[in-house]
């Protein structure tokens, strides 16, 4: 029940008044232990009666209502036995009252004196009922103190073995502990009163601040071990100085120098008093070659300002001989790079326009790097190599991968055509300039006006004509047969043979003059024998571009047919190559070229004998094979011809998976590719 009460006396609810109401109240109580259970109720907050610190804390004000809690019913009279506790007057002679102003004056300061430390403190009775909770507590296990009050310690507090204090008397400190985000040392120690434990006073250190502190320590701590290892393990000398240019921090390589030289103490000893005055007028850094004793260093010095004063500097001074070693080093890296460079630039993609031109051999890549390097500019080009060897197909390139691409690309033979019309072929004629001509036409030049001519066979060009067309390459002009005015032309000009220009130089049959004016970038294609290597990529590549072309379905070729190709010396070059190809695959009844079919010249016919036996002829000729014998035979023989199981699949028809399957079961793995 909550009995109202009341106290008119001046100092309000003061302790000693406090103090006699409990042996008061027990009076009324059933038992002992009852007055635990009755609070005082006031402005809010509920405090136990016996509590008289926190009593006193509440400042009850006279004729200020506050309550009495108590577990049960009272009876009336009990009733107004209490409230008349409260509301006698009391005899107060001013001797009493002064006692009691002082002995609440004292209760205050002391609740706010512990109120205020900021450590937490929490206090328990015996009962280990929380009777007194500081500020600080309150922060620390982030409650409101009002809550925690009359709850049990040992439901709140950590690591207290509580009950087991208040049987050995002995204080306990903890570890470390976490109370939410802070750390925390905790003392639980017993409130001893006549040899009995009344209560524990728990007292928590907030060690949070200290643990940054000393973290952030450590790791200052760490890095200048790491930081000195750094500078220690460098053979450089680094030193650092105060404004006065005195050593204050020195590496071991540093130390030592110093040491080695007693007259070298600070560092204008080193870089002389004139830099050093520069220093401390504002420049910004040092950096020169200085000698001290025998030896030279590059000597750096990166001085320190704060608000424009000079406060130090850091040195570093590295030994010439070091930077030389550097210097050599480097030097062998960059041709290193300058080699890896050029060989990686052969293997870059061509521009798209060479696709067209198959082979991976050196010879013919470099000569292909080249062709496209020029073919962005308006350089006059000689192609030379054996006839087929692919000359037109580079001059079609160049064009193409260059600017005019979109202008016309003009091929002349000059070998086909007679020679009496090569002049007129060339640059044209007037009308009337001779009998037949009854109509101005424009030659080969012309219309090749801002594109590009391809002179082919340039060295079966009539001499008298040399001298005409180097007048050209010369003036970038024409004039047309029979006319007089000349015509500016802007033609690139790319000239071909497959005969030796400069011995027809020697032999007066072709102009020097003119050789060396289309000599300007010359790009030699080698011819097949030399590059044999490439032979499977043509072949290969030519039975897919004519399988396409004349609507064959060639998958593929007999053993050693690709052998037989590469041991012939191919005179006519690519051409021959793409000329018998094209005959071979229009002409095949099977879908697989046979060495048989070849001409003898590169296929004996003795060979074509032995092969005569072949697996695929056994295949068809054994009648009493199964189908699962045949089947065996079949992937056996694919096998043996196509690199891959796609390839396989392809070629038979079935899928990769398919193949799979049949090869592990005829247990052919061994045969691909062989
Ligand atoms: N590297 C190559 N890749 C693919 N095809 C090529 C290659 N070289 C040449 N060919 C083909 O070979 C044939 C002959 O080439 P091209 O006419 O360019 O040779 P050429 O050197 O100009 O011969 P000629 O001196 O007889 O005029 C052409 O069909 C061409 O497509």
């Amino acid at each position: 029940m909550r009995i109202p009460l009341k106290t008119y006396r001046k100092n309000g609810l003061h302790v000693r008044m406090a103090a006699r109401f409990i042996p008061f109240l027990q009076k009324y109580l059933p038992n002992q232990d009852g007055i635990k259970h009755v609070h005082i109720v006031y402005n809010g907050k509920k405090v136990q009666v016996n509590n008289l610190l926190a009593l006193v804390s509440l400042k009850i004000k006279p004729g200020e209502t506050f309550y009495l809690d108590v577990d049960g019913d009272l009876n009336d009279e009990t009733v107004n036995d209490i409230q008349q506790f409260f509301l006698q007057p009391e005899k107060e002679d001013a001797e009493q009252m002064e006692t009691d102003r002082l002995l609440m004056e004292n209760s205050l300061t002391l609740q706010e004196a512990i109120s205020a430390i900021p450590n937490g403190i929490v206090v328990c009775n015996r009962d280990l009922v929380i009777t007194y909770v500081n500020r600080a507590a309150a922060t620390l296990f982030n409650q409101d103190p009002q809550q925690m009050l009359n709850k049990r310690a040992d439901g709140i507090i950590p690591n207290g073995e509580l009950q087991e204090l208040i049987e050995t008397k002995q204080p306990v400190v903890t570890n470390k502990l976490q109370l939410n985000r802070f750390t925390v040392i905790a003392t639980y120690s017993p409130i001893i009163l006549n040899d009995h434990v009344i209560g524990i006073v728990a007292i928590f250190q907030d060690i949070t601040g200290i643990e940054k502190i000393s973290k952030e320590l450590k790791e200052v701590k760490e890095l200048q071990q790491r930081l000195d290892l750094l500078l220690h393990s460098v053979s450089d000398l680094i030193g650092m100085t105060d404004q006065s240019g005195q050593f204050i921090y020195m590496n071991e390589v540093m130390d030592l120098f110093l040491k080695k030289n007693p007259n070298v103490q600070a560092l204008f000893h080193i870089i002389g008093k004139e830099e050093w005055s520069k220093l401390t007028k504002g420049q910004k850094s040092i950096m020169k070659v200085i000698e001290v004793g025998e030896q030279s260093f590059v000597t750096k010095v990166n001085p320190i300002y704060i608000d424009k004063q000079l406060t130090g500097t850091v040195t570093t001074m590295t030994r010439l001989d070091d930077v030389k070693k550097l210097l050599d080093k480097i030097e062998l890296m960059k041709q290193r790079t300058e080699y890896l460079e050029e060989q990686l630039s052969k293997h870059e993609g061509l521009h798209s326009a060479f696709n067209a031109i198959i082979g991976t051999s050196n010879a013919l890549k470099d000569a292909l790097k080249l062709a496209q390097k020029i073919s962005g500019t308006d350089s006059t080009v000689l192609i030379t190599g054996e006839s087929g060897t692919g000359k037109e197909l580079v001059a079609r390139a160049i064009h193409e991968a260059g600017k005019r691409k979109k202008q016309p690309y003009i091929r002349v033979n000059c070998a086909a055509i007679p020679p009496t019309l090569m002049e007129s072929e060339l640059f044209g004629y007037e009308k009337g300039a001779f009998t037949g001509a009854t109509n101005t036409k424009r030659g080969k030049f012309e219309l090749a006006h801002k594109g590009t001519i391809f002179l082919d066979e340039i060295g079966d060009l009539p001499i008298e004509l040399q001298a005409k067309l180097l007048r050209v390459l010369q003036e970038k002009e024409i004039v047309r047969l029979g006319g007089y005015e000349p015509i500016q032309l802007d033609v690139r000009v790319i000239a071909a043979t497959n005969r030796d220009l400069k011995k027809l130089v020697d032999e007066g049959k072709f102009r020097e003059d003119l050789y060396y004016r289309l000599h300007v970038v010359p790009i030699h294609l080698p011819p097949l024998r030399n590059r044999k290597d490439d032979i499977p990529l043509l072949t290969e590549s030519f039975v897919k571009q004519l399988n396409k072309e004349l609507g064959k379905n060639i998958k593929g070729y007999e053993k050693g047919f690709i052998e037989s190709l590469t041991q012939y010396n191919w005179p006519g070059n690519i051409r021959e190559l793409k000329n018998l190809m094209e005959r071979m695959i229009s002409l095949s009844e099977t879908d697989y070229l046979l060495c048989k079919d070849l001409p003898h010249y590169i296929f004996s016919p003795e060979q074509t004998e032995t092969k005569a036996n072949t697996e695929q002829h056994h295949i068809l000729l054994n009648k009493n094979k199964t189908l699962k014998q045949y089947e065996k035979e079949i992937y056996k023989y694919a096998c043996q011809h196509y690199q891959s199981f796609n390839q396989i699949a392809k070629a038979l028809g079935v899928t990769h998976k398919t193949v799979a399957k049949k090869v592990r079961e005829y247990g052919l793995e061994s045969l691909i590719g062989k």
